[in-house]
């Protein structure tokens, strides 16, 4: 059986990334910090994934074991040193934290002389996921082992998209997802190409399929959060039925096809047929998806290279509209919630900063022009005395 490696046994690791790798006869590794599911894991074994559809089908995952880093590490770099894959869904700012771990991994392969190509596929909602992670790991690696990587280890950036909710089921591996899943890999980043996995979409050019996801579902589903939110509304299905945010999400999503046009090669028809599922993948009844999970860390979600920042700075530059996008990212600074470590800090910022500061401070935008547009929507939802 082939060796898997998977950091983050969470809604998407197991939702998603564990049921392909099982179909593709990998023994998983599940490697996470939560002990609830790193012992049910050692448990059970095994676990369910259930569509959240009429049907209610259930695919069943098995051979799986669960490695708690902080307690195990060893483990886990003698899980790395045997892996034929690794992959991580985890989190981006969690990626640096990870980053040592598998350098020590990599470093184990490199000591017993492991010719075998390994390829580390970051499964996170970011651009360049996998070579932002390749970067951090690189700071744990001597120059030796950074030639081994150079030769051995591939870092291929991917594109991940099943939309899984916050789970509270009483078995707490089992886990409901939407039917729908892609997941594309960048196969020109690939070290070990000979190992195709059934189900993974390998493209010579990631670009065009992560934008597309990126800013079609990241950015729609934070665009009905956000306002959502604004609206007083609790789960992304409550915001739906309101016509204004519905009409919001249609405007944006016309925003970002214009991009996607003026950027790649796809058709107008098969992007207002992929957004057209998009709104209702959203809208899927069986599926509660909070809106504090879709606006999840703000900050992280207004950076420069983000779902928000990146459309508005893009369209900007070829003078195509974007003003609402801007005017979501309005609605952003006015979000709240307490139990969200960065929209404390970002409301926080707001009280005790100049707004221009926090602008450039978060966004990284330079622009005079864009600053006194974000600023402009921005002042539209929040009282700011500067
Ligand atoms: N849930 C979804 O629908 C999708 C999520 N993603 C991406 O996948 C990533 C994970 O998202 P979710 O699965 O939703 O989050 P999650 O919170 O359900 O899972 C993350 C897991 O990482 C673990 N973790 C956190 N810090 C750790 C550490 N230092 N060491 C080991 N494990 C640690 C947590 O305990 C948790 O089990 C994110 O980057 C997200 O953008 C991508 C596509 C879809
Ligand atoms: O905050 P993150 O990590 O991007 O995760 C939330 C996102 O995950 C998804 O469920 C799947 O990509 C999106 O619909 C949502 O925008």
């Amino acid at each position: 059986m082939k060796q898997a490696v998977h950091f983050g046994a969470g809604n998407i690791g197991r939702g998603f990334i564990g049921e392909i790798l099982h179909q593709n006869d990998f023994a998983i590794s599940f490697v996470d910090v939560n002990e609830t599911i790193i012992d049910a894991l050692n448990a059970q074994k095994e676990y369910d994934i259930e569509l959240a559809s009429d049907a209610h089908e259930a695919i069943h995952v098995d051979n799986v074991r669960g490695i708690n880093n902080a307690k195990n590490p060893e483990a886990v770099i003698a899980a790395i040193a045997d892996a034929d894959v690794v992959t991580t869904a985890i989190g981006p700012n969690i990626l640096p934290f990870i980053a040592e771990l598998l350098a020590q991994g990599i470093h184990a392969r490199h000591v017993a002389n492991s010719t075998t190509p390994l390829d580390v596929i970051a499964c996170e909602n970011m651009i360049g996921g996998s070579q932002f992670f390749l970067s951090k790991v690189k700071e744990h690696l001597d120059e030796a082992d950074l030639a081994y990587v150079d030769q051995y280890v591939g870092f291929p950036n991917a594109a991940v998209d099943r939309i899984v909710p916050n789970q509270s089921n009483v078995d707490p591996l089992h886990v409901i997802v939407e039917p729908f899943c892609e997941w594309v890999v960048d196969e020109s980043q690939m070290k070990n190409a000979a190992l195709k996995i059934d189900g993974v979409h390998y493209a010579s050019d990631l670009e065009p399929f992560i934008e597309r996801k990126l800013f079609s579902v990241n950015t729609g589903h934070a665009t009905v959060a956000y306002n959502g939110a604004a609206a007083g509304y609790t789960t992304i299905t409550e915001a739906l039925t309101d016509e204004t945010i519905m009409a919001t999400l249609r405007d944006v999503q016309a925003e970002i096809r214009a991009l996607l046009l003026a950027k790649f090669d796809f058709t107008e028809a098969d992007l207002v047929a992929y957004h057209n599922t998009i709104c209702e993948r959203f809208a899927n009844p069986y599926i509660i998806d909070k809106i504090t999970r879709v606006g999840r860390t703000p900050i992280r979600k207004l950076g420069y290279d983000e779902r928000f920042i990146r459309p508005i700075r893009e369209l900007s530059e070829r003078d195509l509209p974007c003003d609402t996008l801007i005017a979501t990212v309005g609605k952003i600074f006015t979000y709240q919630d307490e139990n969200d470590q960065q929209a404390v800090e970002l409301q926080a910022k707001l009280a005790t900063t100049p707004l221009v500061d926090v602008i450039k401070d978060v966004t990284g935008v330079t622009d005079a022009a864009l600053i006194a547009k974000l600023t402009a929507a921005i002042k539209a939802n929040l009282k700011v005395k500067n």
